[in-house]
């Protein structure tokens, strides 16, 4: 990397969950400034905190474990307020009588994982037993008595009925806490954007007018879908519609209230500042 040529490492989400950030990203105007790797959430959480990425969407949990290097992009991220249709929990007996399960947790996850330990612990205070799992129904509850997907793993799981009760994680922290949930935050690294702030910015100009464009008109997005993964277009436009990309005020307040419960249930080390980044300067966020 020369100051001449310099090259950004992006982080792309491979769920359907991050398109209308990506579908519409003019990624050859970009030529080879933007080198980009396409993986689920936990392995761009780890390529993030090695340094082997500079930007993109992770695991809002992995940003508050990297805060002190990372900023957030404002008006991006993978929230909900209520239902999320894709963060499902698959159970055979109520959450209330879990008390004693074995949960199969998915190696994709890091923000939805430690939102089911939160929800459990605090609002249901069952001790349960957890194993990590490859995100495959079967296998998971061949296992455990329950067990929990995301992303596209999550959304083919429910199109078919296996007789479990099934519990939409984003649905259940709304209705428990009254707040929005960021599930996935768009993050850049610290000494990047302090290193080569137009190509940052340019990138971050793209990512919200692929975003507004996607938003705007979903036919391309709902169609696509339905060709690659199955279901159907009302599903995949309902879909796109019901999730938020937007972080702002009242997803940052959501997820805070996350944070705070992480911090307190020792899933994190310490409390978390919200750094937003902004051309040229950095806003904190503070309670
Ligand atoms: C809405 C979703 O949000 C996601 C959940 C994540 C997590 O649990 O770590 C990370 C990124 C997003 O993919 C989803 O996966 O469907």
């Amino acid at each position: 990397m020369t100051p001449n040529n310099p090259t950004i490492r992006m982080g792309r989400i491979d769920f359907t969950n991050v398109w209308p950030l990506f579908y519409y990203f003019p990624f050859e105007s970009f030529g080879d400034q933007l080198e980009v790797f396409q993986q689920v959430p936990t392995q761009l959480n780890k390529a993030m905190a090695e340094g082997r990425i500079d930007i993109g969407p992770i695991s809002s949990f992995a940003y508050a474990e990297h805060a002190e290097d990372y900023l957030l992009f404002p008006h991006m991220s993978v929230s909900a307020f209520q239902h999320v249709h894709s963060l499902l929990l698959f159970h055979r007996k109520p959450l209330a009588e879990l008390e004693g399960s074995t949960i199969a947790l998915p190696t994709t996850s890091a923000t939805t994982v430690n939102l089911l330990k939160i929800i459990l612990a605090k609002y249901y205070r069952v001790n349960v037993h957890y194993v990590y799992e490859e995100p495959n129904l079967d296998t998971m509850m061949n296992k455990a008595d329950a067990g929990l997907l995301i992303g596209d793993h999550a959304i083919k799981a429910s199109w078919e009925d296996r007789g479990y009760l099934v519990t939409d994680l984003g649905a259940e922290w709304t209705r428990l806490t009254g707040h929005w949930m960021s599930f996935a935050v768009c993050t850049i690294r610290k000494q990047v954007a302090r290193e080569q702030p137009e190509l940052v910015a340019d990138i971050y100009k793209a990512f919200l007018e692929s975003k507004r464009k996607s938003l705007a008109d979903l036919t391309s997005l709902v169609n696509d879908a339905q060709r690659l993964i199955g279901g159907s277009r009302e599903y995949w436009h309902d879909y796109f519609s019901n999730l938020s990309y937007e972080f702002g005020p009242k997803q940052w307040e959501g997820l805070q209230l996350y944070y705070r419960y992480a911090v307190e249930l020792g899933f994190l080390k310490h409390e978390v500042q919200l750094q937003i980044w902004q051309d040229n300067s950095v806003a904190q966020v503070t309670e």
